[in-house]
Formats: structure tokens, sequence, C-alpha cells
């Protein structure tokens, strides 16, 4: 616990970054005391909190564990829903409810991690203990952005090639970096300016080189429908991502992340149903499975099914992501798995994969690599000042505020 008082503490700390000659730190510091205008009481508070588990905090035991874990489930549920859901269409697929539907309809699977550590007796936190009202109705309200969010990328999906939704889609990156530094105070920094910049490069050229993919029979009319469906999706997620950021920054175990996303998916997935039983996707869904798809019914099921799960993880790892990371870093994984999912076209389906593709690749994974390692060496520096701290000052208190858009 700390010897010196807060405030000799908060000083002693601003000061130590001219020493090492770390500038950018002692920049972020200041900013940390701009934004945080209470640095000292935060501290006081900060040691109150240490004893309790916060999941998010970078010194937590399992905080690798947990984001490799999420990562994992985005990478995994990005790459195999975009492949399931081109089989889908592929294989004579074309309801937009039904591909709307599956985005969220796997939200049953929640229940597992959010009852069986209860249940199970590994953790005696009972599952939505301590939701306000004021909660609830931030899910709900989250929730239905989704839902509008799901609809509008499958109308995108539905009307315009893959390559020029994808273009289109990239534009959120843009969207999430201005929106997060408004409703979150995201810092805009070279690395982060530097990875949405080639990503969004990336994206452009990707789009460029299959611009001739557009199918013959597009009119204009749903085309422009397409495009703006495909924007309005980009813009949406672009703040759902911040949104989240700020509801879970009074969130400190990932059961809540989880707990709150299962309200958000089973309002998403109600507006769905809401549509499905007024348009008739229902019996569209019947239609298809019997006579429409190429593949016959039991491998339509499966389709609906994988589409369903993958989603899922899909939207449980970029939750996990925003929540242990940030809002930007949610986003830029997120976008940049988009021209990753494009090389997974090109094994599973054999797509033509030239020069651009490749250009395209390679600007996306420096993006993302520099990005990452970008955070690392940020997250080391701070490290070092901490632990000079301590041992000048007898204090084992966490000095950074943990605020993740500080370091993401
Ligand atoms: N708009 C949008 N919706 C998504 N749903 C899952 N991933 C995405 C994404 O990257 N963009």
């Amino acid at each position: 616990m700390a010897t010196t008082s807060p405030s000799a503490l908060h000083h002693q700390f601003l000061t130590s970054p001219h020493e090492n000659g770390t500038n950018d730190i002692e920049a972020e510091i200041a900013y940390a005391e701009e934004t945080l205008p209470n640095l000292s009481s935060f501290m006081e508070n900060n040691n109150k909190e240490e004893d309790d588990e916060d999941q998010k905090s970078t010194s937590n035991k399992r905080y690798m564990a947990l984001l490799f874990f999420n990562y994992f489930l985005l990478f995994v549920g990005s790459l195999s829903a975009s492949l399931m859901s081109k089989f889908y269409f592929i294989h004579k697929g074309a309801s937009k409810w039904v591909s709307t539907w599956v985005q969220t309809a796997g939200f049953p699977i929640l229940i597992f991690p959010i009852f069986l550590p209860f249940i199970l007796k590994y953790s005696e936190r009972k599952p939505y203990a301590g939701f306000t009202k004021m909660m609830y109705l931030c899910c709900v309200l989250v929730g239905l952005m989704l839902g509008f969010n799901n609809l509008l990328i499958s109308w995108g999906v539905a009307y315009l090639p893959v390559s020029t939704s994808s273009l289109l889609l990239s534009s959120q990156l843009v969207f999430t970096l201005i929106l997060s530094s408004l409703i979150v105070k995201q810092k805009i920094t070279f690395t982060n300016l530097n990875c949405v910049i080639l990503i969004t490069v990336s994206s452009v050229i990707l789009a460029l080189d299959s611009s001739h993919e557009k199918p013959p029979g597009l009119t204009n009319k749903n085309y422009f429908i397409g495009f703006t469906c495909t924007i309005g999706a980009g813009f949406l997620f672009a703040l759902y991502l911040p949104v989240m950021e700020k509801i879970y920054q009074k969130v400190n175990c990932y059961q809540m992340v989880m707990e709150m996303q299962l309200i958000m998916e089973i309002t998403a997935t109600a507006l769905a149903t809401v549509g499905m039983a007024c348009d008739g996707g229902f019996s569209d869904m019947k239609k298809e499975a019997e006579s429409v798809f190429d593949k016959g019914t039991a491998i339509y099921w499966v389709t609906i099914l994988s589409n369903v799960v993958t989603w899922q993880c899909c939207f449980m790892g970029t939750a996990g992501m925003v929540f242990l990371t940030s809002s930007l870093t949610g986003g830029i994984c997120s976008t940049a798995l988009l021209s990753i999912n494009v090389l997974g076209g090109v094994v599973a389906y054999k797509d033509p994969f030239g020069g651009y593709k490749a250009v395209s690749t390679v600007l996306c994974i420096w993006g993302f690599c520099s990005y990452v390692f970008g955070m690392y060496i940020i997250r080391k520096k701070k490290k070092v000042i901490v632990r000079k701290n301590s041992s000048s000052t007898g204090s084992s208190a966490e000095l950074i505020p943990r605020r993740n858009s500080d370091v993401n």
C-alpha cells in the first residue's frame, strides 16, 4: 500500500519522465491529468480497489489469457461467419431477414458463460447482481443499434459485390477513430492514425482490384440502397464500439460484459424476429430449405446453424476486446479481419488472388502489426516508470490510471 500521500506521489510521478526523456509518456500522463482532474482522489480509490479483482487491469494474472481467448473468438468467428454468410448466398439463399436474424440468434450460447460459473460454484457473484435500471436501458438501446446495424449489413451484402461492401465498411475505422475520440476521449496518436490509414488504404486497393466483380443485373437504385446501407452500418458499428466502451468503464468483470451482451443480443434478435414475422422471413426460410437452396434441406439447416454459432463467436470476441482493450483496438481488429476474410475466400472458394490482393494483405498485416507493436512499446515504457516510482517511494500502487483509451 502507498506510504506517501497521493498528491506527493502524483507530483513525483509527473516529474520522473523528464529524467527518462520519455516525452510521449510524459504527454500521456499530462493528458491523463487533464482528463482526470481529480487524479489524487482517483489514486486513493485505486488503492481501495486493489483488493477487488479487476479483470481489465493489465496487472491481472488472467488478463493476457482472456485477451488471447477473445481475440481467438473474434478471429475464428469473423473469418468463419464471413465464409458461412457467403456460402448461404452462393447456394441461392437470398433472404435479408434470415441473414440479419442469424447474426444474433445465437444468444442462448451466452447462458453458459453467464450461469455456469455460478452454478458450478466457481464464482460467488450471482448473474446480473449489481445491474441498475439504467444499465438495462442502455443495453436495450445498444441492442437496437446493433439490430439496425445487422439489418443494414445484410442489405449491403445482398446488393453489393463483396469487394465494394468491404471497401465501404472499412470506412468504419475512420468513424471509430473520430467517435471514440469524442465519446471516450480516445487520443489520436501516430500509432493509431498510421494503423487506420494503412488498413483503410488496404481495403481501397482490394476494392479497386475487384471493382469489375459488379453483378450484371445490379440496378442503380439497388446499388444506391446497398451503398447507403453499408455506409450506415459502418457508422452504426463505429458508434456501437465507443458506446460499449463507455458502458464498460463502470464494469470490471468479464461476466458482466457477457450479461450485457445477452440483453443486447436478445433485443437485436427481437427486432429481427419482428421484421421476419412481418415481412415473410420465416416462410422464406422454409421455402429456401425445401426447394431453393441448391445443397438440399439438411445442408441448409447446417448452414443456418453454422452462421448462428460463428456470428456469436464474432460478437462475443468483439465485446471482450472492447472491454479488455478499447473501442478503437476492437474496431482495428474487426476491420483488419475484413481483409483477412478475403484470403479466406481465396482458400475456401478459390477466389482469384492477384498482385492487388497481395499488396492489400501486406498493408493490412503491416498496419495491424505496427499497431500491436506500438501498444507493446507504450505498455513496456509505462511499466518501467511505474516500477521506478514504486521503488523510489516504496509504493506498490498502480499509478497509471487504468483507462483503456489512454493505453490503446
Ligand atoms: N458494421 C459492422 N458490423 C459488424 N458486425 C460484426 N462485425 C462487423 C463489422 O466489422 N462492421
